[in-house]
């Protein structure tokens, strides 16, 4: 996805959550002046693939084979460490820094493609990780407007930034071990963000004429919400 089609999207995220674009642009300055450009390809080829997009929901310990049995694997934040102390090995980690970003600065020195994510809330860790990661391996990302080696494939939360980034590179079929959208342990902040990140996953799910099954039971709500923000423009 590009970002004048995520704009009006974000624009309600935005609003949703009182975040200022402002602040999200200027992370994503910061965030341009540490990193170094990214060809895609550099992910490998996962057009065709079935792709697991990894979630830290308590559930994943339950869903590793999902994660095991599929071509790809990228996975969300702490999702990585809950893989690979099973024995599953990731081929790219999505992460906006908060969480374990020694694992994701470890991972860019093994090589593997950690997509790290600038906004309005992160600026002092992307300040402090950026300059630990190997450049080589760093994918810089935003959710404004990109500028120079900082890209928008669109999506909100690390999991759902995940899924898009997937689609972006031309994924078959995804699948989704460890979400839960309804998971009673979550605050209301990210109880919020979850609701988005399925309304995200809707939006990119309406696109790829594809049916996730996570969203089975969300889709109303989903819809609802997607139609008031897409209508008239680019579904
Ligand atoms: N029940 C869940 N709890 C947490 N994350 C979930 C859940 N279900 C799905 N996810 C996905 O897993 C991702 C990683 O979650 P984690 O809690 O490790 O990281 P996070 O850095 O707090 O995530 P974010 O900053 O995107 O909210 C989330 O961004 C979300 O997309
Ligand atoms: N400005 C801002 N942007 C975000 C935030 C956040 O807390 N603030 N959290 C995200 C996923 O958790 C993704 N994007």
């Amino acid at each position: 996805m590009n970002f004048e089609t995520f704009e009006p999207t974000y624009e309600a995220i935005l609003a949703e959550f009182g975040f200022e674009r402002a602040a999200d642009e200027r992370a994503r300055d910061v965030a341009a002046e540490l990193a170094t450009p990214f060809p895609l390809d550099r992910l490998g080829d996962w057009r065709g693939a079935t792709v697991a997009v990894a979630g830290a929901a308590p559930r994943l310990v339950e869903d590793v084979d999902i994660a095991r049995d599929a071509d790809v694997v990228v996975a969300a934040s702490t999702a990585v460490d809950v893989l690979r102390d099973r024995g599953v090995e990731v081929d790219c980690m999505v992460t906006d820094l908060d969480k374990n970003p020694e694992t994701a600065a470890a991972l860019t020195r093994d090589g593997v493609p950690v997509a790290a994510h600038a906004h309005g809330d992160n600026v002092p860790a992307v300040r402090e990780w950026l300059p630990r990661f190997a450049d080589e391996w760093t994918l810089a990302t935003t959710q404004a407007a990109p500028t120079g080696p900082v890209v928008n494939t669109g999506g909100f939360t690390d999991g759902d930034r995940a899924a898009f980034l997937a689609d972006h590179v031309g994924a078959g079929r995804l699948v989704f071990p460890g979400w839960e959208f309804d998971d009673p342990d979550v605050g209301p902040m990210k109880a919020r963000k979850l609701d988005w990140a399925a309304r995200l996953l809707r939006w990119l799910e309406r696109r790829r004429d594809e049916r996730f099954g996570i969203l089975d039971g969300r889709r109303g709500e989903s819809d609802a919400a997607l139609d008031r923000i897409l209508s008239g423009g680019d579904q």
